[in-house]
């Protein structure tokens, strides 16, 4: 039996850090590598990231829809990472932001299921049908030891324009991160729960309260998106298990797999600093 995706990833972190680095091989940085834009240039740029990083960083993030645009050999590709990264000990959060009725949900969430030609470690979900929609997800995480982080304060300009609007008392941003306190709390005790939310390191402020969470805070925006370690420091407590993402930042030093290495490194180091 896995052992819950939270006291992996608490593992992951106490071993190598809270570094995740997301593995979005768009078209520019396809070219920028010198590879091209189809299911081999995916498949090279994938397994040059994977071999670079995961040994050493506690999350690898692939995002789905970069091997989507090109297929079924795409899908082939990104499959064949996820396999080699989490053998070679990373966690494999699938960025797929999934979110539909829970019938629907269920097939989409079955991609935590050990055996799944894709079986991830973790999944990233939208609440956007109503954060009971993504029950099946949260069952099936708990079946088979996964992971979701749940969209809550994302890290684009736009993201306030719903996310701020109220629902009675709270933001649904809050509402969406009680929902998932609420699901951790049902977990009990435990080093770290496996529910998380998303929370862009953008934010001019932070507007949720996050105390209690018991859960990991998934925090993308940095570097491309102009978010630094200062601003993690600025906008959550050190208490808060915080899991900083970056992909253009890193990924735009490879191909060569040292200097991917010490690109990370740095990263690791502001945000250590
Ligand atoms: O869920 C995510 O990972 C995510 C949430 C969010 O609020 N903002 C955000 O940028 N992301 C993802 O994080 C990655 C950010 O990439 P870079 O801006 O290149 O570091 C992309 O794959 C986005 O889809």
């Amino acid at each position: 039996m896995t052992a819950p995706f939270g006291a992996r990833l608490a593992g992951a972190v106490t071993a190598r850090g809270p570094l995740c680095v997301g593995i979005d091989p768009h078209a520019a940085l396809l070219a920028r590598w010198g590879l091209p834009d189809g299911p081999e240039g995916l498949a090279r740029f994938t397994d040059a990231v994977v071999d670079a990083l995961a040994g050493t960083v506690a999350v690898l993030k692939p995002q789905l829809a970069f091997y989507e645009r090109h297929g079924s050999r795409g899908l082939a590709a990104l499959e064949d990472g996820v396999a080699r990264a989490r053998a070679a000990g990373a966690l494999v959060l699938l960025d797929a932001k999934r979110g539909d009725i829970g019938s629907t949900m269920d097939a989409y969430a079955d991609v935590l299921r050990p055996g799944h030609p894709m079986a991830a470690d973790a999944l990233t979900v939208s609440p956007y049908l109503g954060p009971g929609a993504l029950q099946p997800a949260v069952d099936t995480a708990r079946r088979h030891g996964g992971g979701l982080f749940v969209l809550a304060r994302t890290s684009n300009p736009d993201a306030g324009t719903l996310q701020h609007a109220r629902v009675g008392e709270r933001s649904v941003a809050q509402l969406v991160v009680d929902t998932v306190r609420g699901w951790n709390a049902e977990d009990g005790a435990g080093p770290l729960g496996s529910f998380g939310v998303v929370v862009g390191a953008t934010l001019a402020e932070l507007d949720v309260d996050l105390s209690g969470l018991g859960g990991p805070v998934l925090a993308p925006g940095l570097g491309a998106q102009g978010g630094s370690a200062a601003d993690l420091r600025r906008l959550f407590d050190p208490a808060t298990a915080v899991v900083p993402t970056v992909s253009r930042d890193v990924l735009a030093a490879g191909p060569d797999p040292a200097a991917l290495r010490a690109a990370a490194a740095r990263w690791a180091d502001r945000l250590a600093g």
